[in-house]
């Protein structure tokens, strides 16, 4: 496998009024954090790597391979949104069936790979329940166990932690650590939280102003005094 997981060069993207640029390269099996102030770009960029948003400038090569041209569908790529994952009138195994086929056509390797991956995310005879039936923290484990099904090298978390109570937060982050290092998956994930950040990354990237304005290690990031809008995130500054 590559060395590099993804590659952004000289990306931009254009709105009617705005500008956004990235650049990057994370190395494959690391997890890295993506954090700043909302309307940074967070959120472009996890759709630039998905390609859900094509850069109107630059290449974005995903495990070695220029993705121009590619649809979501067909790049390494999973993503696990904040809402909006499941299908309220679908059972929890179809809704993770799905992310073997979008037909729900599954042979019994596929039912049993729904069962396994419901099974290691802690939820094994959810399988007939609905969405609505789960608590949050439970539904964001069932987009957890579509995302296994997918065996996608790359997968991309949006807040995966924002719905969850703080002991559901670190039960999360433990899973994801396990899951990571079974699966050898590279990881970013969006958060607001310093304490994610801690727990989880190996990396993060802050943005601001459509920019990734530092990229660095974890130890590096929370130990920092500057500038000012880190040291606002990392609660150092009332700015
Ligand atoms: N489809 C779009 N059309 C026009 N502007 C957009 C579009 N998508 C995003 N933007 C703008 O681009 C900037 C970056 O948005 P983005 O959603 O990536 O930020 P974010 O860092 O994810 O924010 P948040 O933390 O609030 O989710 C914002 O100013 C946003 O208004």
């Amino acid at each position: 496998m590559p060395d590099t997981a993804v590659r952004l060069t000289d990306v931009t993207v254009r709105f009617e009024d705005k500008r956004l640029a990235f650049d990057c390269a994370i190395a494959a099996g690391d997890a890295v954090a993506v954090a700043g102030p909302s309307g940074a770009g967070k959120s472009t960029l996890f759709n630039v790597i998905a390609g859900f948003q094509t850069p109107a400038t630059g290449t974005v090569s995903l495990l070695g391979q220029d993705m121009a041209g590619r649809d979501p569908a067909e790049r390494p790529v999973s993503v696990i949104f904040q809402d909006n994952n499941l299908f309220a009138h679908l059972s929890i195994a179809d809704n993770v069936g799905l992310g073997i086929h979008p037909g729900l056509k599954l042979d019994t390797a596929g039912r049993q790979s729904v069962v396994a991956a419901l099974s290691r995310v802690g939820l094994g005879g959810f399988e007939r329940r609905l969405p609505g039936s789960l608590s949050g923290g439970e539904r964001q484990r069932v987009a957890l166990a579509r995302a296994l099904v997918r065996r996608r090298p790359i997968l991309l978390l949006d807040e995966p932690f924002a719905a969850l109570d703080p002991a559901m937060r670190a039960d999360m982050a433990k899973l994801l650590l396990e899951l990571r290092a079974e699966t050898k998956s590279t990881m970013l994930f969006i958060t607001h939280q310093p304490e994610d950040i801690g727990r989880l990354a190996d990396r993060v990237m802050f943005l601001e102003a459509g920019a990734i304005v530092l990229d660095e290690p974890v130890r590096d990031f929370l130990s920092r005094r500057e500038p000012p809008g880190v040291a606002k995130f990392l609660g150092h500054s009332t700015l």
